[in-house]
């Protein structure tokens, strides 16, 4: 999140995705060192990024980019890792936008969607701690109003991150808490409203209902806010990320895609079908639960990292 990436950004990230990387690149890299390239080799490497859920379309590209390459008969481990993060990084970075809610009109009003559990709430306190960080006056909306929990959590985040928090009780509109709290950071000067909503998909078109009539109030309030709408899909779920892609993604407008949880699992290579399958681009990246921990996604940086380059 930071303009200027901190020390050890890189290595956190790495650190982050070693169990990915473990996953992805220890039976590729032990293929192309041991043997020249060959049709067999080559059907392992696709074996092997199938395994690592990075979705049949772009492995098929990257065996066939590496069908072009030409390794020595003893390729170095790093030769090969470099041509692969390479390969992935040119899958990724067509998929790549910057998230920035100071750059645009104020109050910049951010829509935070996506299943209980993904990394929402987390997701949307990391952002505000950075923001406050930055100098910039916050409002925290809860737009889970029947879950006292979630509430809860929430407010504990807004506090770490003196951020204000707008909240209502049990079973309140959260349409109509959206659409007060906006007109409210308006009247007061607010940069940046970061409104979090529901995520109960036991009745998904309940669900889509609320998140499209919270736009809605929006619109009335400005007609080009939420002026993102960010997808929060946890990592560890692996394929299923893609399902809930395409529930959110097609009804909640969605502007930008997060990815958490990337630290907790050897999936991270289903960042690779999901930023393909979405029309939004990915914006953030969750390698951990501290709040330094939620990165800009970098296409380039996450595929080096992803296959376990050290830079
Ligand atoms: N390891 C790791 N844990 C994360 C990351 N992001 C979120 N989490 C954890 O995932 C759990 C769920 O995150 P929440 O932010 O509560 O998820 P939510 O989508 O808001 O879910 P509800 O609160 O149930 O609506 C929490 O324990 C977070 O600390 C991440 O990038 N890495």
């Amino acid at each position: 999140m930071n303009d200027t990436p901190k020390k050890g950004w890189f290595q956190r990230l790495s650190a982050g995705l070693s169990r990915s990387s473990k996953q992805m690149t220890d039976q590729v890299v032990a293929t192309f060192v041991k043997e020249p390239l060959s049709e067999a080799s080559l059907e392992q490497l696709e074996e092997h990024l199938l395994e690592s859920d990075l979705g049949p379309a772009a492995s098929a590209r990257i065996v066939e980019r590496f069908r072009g390459l030409k390794f020595g008969k003893d390729a170095p481990e790093r030769e090969v890792k470099e041509a692969l993060a390479e390969a992935v990084a040119a899958e990724l970075s067509p998929r790549q936008a910057t998230f920035d809610p100071l750059s645009g009109p104020k109050p910049y009003v951010v829509l935070f969607v996506g299943v209980n559990g993904s990394g929402k709430t987390t997701t949307l306190g990391k952002i505000a701690a950075d923001l406050t960080g930055k100098g910039a006056k916050v409002m925290i909306v809860a737009g889970d109003t029947f879950r006292a929990a979630a509430r809860e959590q929430l407010k504990v985040w807004a506090e770490r991150a003196g951020a204000d928090f707008e909240s209502r009780r049990d079973g309140a509109d959260a349409a109509g808490l959206a659409f007060d709290a906006y007109t409210k950071a308006r009247a007061e000067g607010y940069d940046v409203v970061l409104i979090d909503t529901a995520g109960r998909l036991q009745n998904k078109s309940a669900l889509m209902d609320e998140l499209l009539k919270i736009v809605r109030v929006l619109k009335k309030v400005d007609p080009e806010a939420p002026h993102d709408t960010l997808l929060v899909l946890d990592a560890t779920v692996g394929r299923n990320a893609l399902a809930q892609e395409q529930i959110f993604g097609r009804t909640a407008f969605v502007t930008g895609v997060v990815m958490t949880k990337l630290d907790g699992t050897a999936r991270g290579g289903v960042l690779v079908p999901v930023a393909q399958a979405s029309d939004a681009p990915l914006m953030l990246i969750g390698v951990g639960e501290g709040v330094e921990d939620l990165q800009p996604f970098d296409a380039r940086a996450f595929s080096r990292s992803l296959v376990g380059l050290e830079d």
